[in-house]
Formats: structure tokens, sequence, C-alpha cells
């Protein structure tokens, strides 16, 4: 992707001022959640959920397995529907909308992309805007501009998913999930099949993308490291109920509950061990 690869932004760094503009007091509202739950089978996955994700900013949603990530994200976009409580996007409650017309302003990536095998990578990413009308050759250059965006050559735009590798569909993902303009973007473990370095890459171009676009981004992600370097905010969640709410800065200066200073702590142990190899230690 375009954008500073390297160098992910200062964590605990401000807000973009695109995020801020029309506030007075305090960041605006873009996602609520309002007393949410979810069960299977008489099972909590989501236990009274309630949480304010604010307008331009980089959420990670961060948990063991089976802890509610994914259905915490789903239910924004209602691919899971809540048993009780209320999710609003700008203040209007997401069950009252209808649901693709919702789905079309909120991108969405997951791990393994789901692109339509039978159609050019061109015609993956203008899906979207096909649907919503925008005119042919408003699309096309749409498209070429997404494939810039996300650095993959132009010629790209012929080709079929089966040839592209995994790093390079996932960015035919990302620039399928951006090619509606969404104000919102919803990614479940998007890097998680990637190498070490493509998926370094994508994290910080997507960050650059993020600030760029003025987005708001949640991800879901097992790493702890990755989601302390992405995210201005890292939520740990824990059998359905949020176990921790911070800044990364304030997040690994005293998590407080073992289990996530035992997260911490393996991230910790990696960067120490690296620095120890490097000084011949
Ligand atoms: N459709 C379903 N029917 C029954 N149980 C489900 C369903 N979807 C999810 N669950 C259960 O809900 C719990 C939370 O699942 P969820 O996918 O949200 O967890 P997660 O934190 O994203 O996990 P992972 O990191 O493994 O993806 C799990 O115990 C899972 O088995």
């Amino acid at each position: 992707m375009r954008g500073p690869v390297r160098g992910y932004r200062e964590p605990d760094a401000p807000a973009p001022v695109a995020a801020m503009v029309g506030m007075e007091g305090g960041r605006r509202a873009m996602i609520s959640f309002d007393h949410v739950g979810k069960h299977y089978a008489g099972r909590h996955v989501l236990d009274d959920v309630s949480l304010t994700i604010e307008r331009g900013s980089f959420v990670a949603l961060v948990g063991a397995s089976g802890a509610g990530k994914t259905t915490l994200l789903k239910a924004i976009n209602r691919l899971v529907e809540i048993d009780t409580g209320t999710i609003a996007i700008e203040g209007r409650d997401v069950a009252a909308q209808p649901v693709a017309e919702l789905r079309r302003r909120i991108g969405y990536v997951f791990q393994g992309i789901g692109l339509f095998p039978h159609m050019s990578v061109a015609e993956n990413v203008a899906l979207v805007p096909r649907l919503q009308g925008v005119p042919r050759e408003e699309r096309a250059a749409r498209v070429a501009e997404l494939l810039d965006l996300v650095a993959l050559p132009a010629d790209f735009a012929e080709r079929r998913p089966a040839q592209l590798s995994g790093g390079q569909a996932q960015r035919v993902g990302f620039a399928r999930a951006l090619a509606a303009r969404p104000a919102i973007m919803l990614m479940d473990e998007p890097f998680g099949a990637l190498d070490p370095v493509t998926r370094d890459e994508l994290g910080a171009a997507y960050r650059a993308l993020h600030e760029a676009m003025g987005l708001t981004s949640l991800i879901v992600t097992h790493d702890m490291a990755e989601a302390l370097l992405l995210a201005d905010r890292v939520i740990v969640i824990g059998e359905g109920r949020i176990l921790a709410d911070q800044p990364p800065r304030a997040l690994i200066h005293g998590a407080g509950d073992p289990r996530i200073e035992a997260m911490i702590a393996v991230a910790r142990r990696s960067a120490a061990r690296l620095d120890a190899i490097a000084a011949g230690r």
C-alpha cells in the first residue's frame, strides 16, 4: 500500500484533526453499544457490553479464543443479531436500518477475504459501487485509484483471485472494502494468514490509510503486540465482557488483570529476546 510502509503511528498520539471536526467538548461517538447481550444455548457470549467508539479512532479487540471478539464485531454490521441492548451508529439503531444499506456503509475485511472466484479483481473491487449505481467510468477510475492505494500494479485488475498470492488477495480485500467509501472499517484477523513481513507492511499501510481517509477502524486480533502497535485504544475481551479498555501505553504500564499481564508479557519477552540477540548477550 502507499504511504509510510514502516513506522506505526506513535500509539498515544492525538486523534487526526479530521476526526475532531464538529465536536464540542469531546470526540463524537460513531458506534455505541448499550447493554448488549448475546447468548448461544443459554451461554453468554456478549454479557452486558456498553461501549462507545469515537469517530476517527482505531480500536483493537483482543482476547483469548472464544472470548467473543468476532461476535462483538459482527454485531455492528448485523452478521450477528444481538439478543438484548442496542447498537447505534451515529445515534441510529442498527436494528432499525435495512441490513443491505447498513453493510454498504461499513467496510468488512476478514481472514481469507472471500473474493468471488469467477470475477476479476476489478469486478470484485467495483461490486458494491456497481450495486450503488456508480457509473461505469467512475467505477473504473475508482478501481484504478484503489489498486494504486493498496500498491497493486494496475494490470492486476484483470486477474482472477486464484492468480493472487495471499498478501495480494488481502490487499484486494482492503480495496474492495474501501470501494464503497465507508466511514467504518471492521477487520477480523485481516493479517492472520500472512507472512510476518507482509503482515507488518500491510498493517502500517492500513494505519496510514486510516489517517488519510478519516476512517473509524476496529480490528480483531489475537496478537497483543499487533494491537498495541496499531491501535489508539485496546479493548481486551474475556468471556463476553470487557476486561480492559485503555490506550496502549496505559495498558502496558499496568493492566492489573493477570490474564492481560500475561498477554503483554509475551510481547515484551519477544522484544527483549531480540534485543539480547542483537546485543550478543
Ligand atoms: N453460531 C454460533 N452458534 C453457537 N455458538 C457460537 C456461534 N458463534 C459463536 N459461538 C460461540 O461463541 C463464543 C464466542 O465466539 P467468537 O467467534 O465471538 O469468539 P472470538 O473471541 O472471536 O474467538 P476466536 O479468537 O477463536 O475467533 C465461542 O465460544 C463460540 O464457540
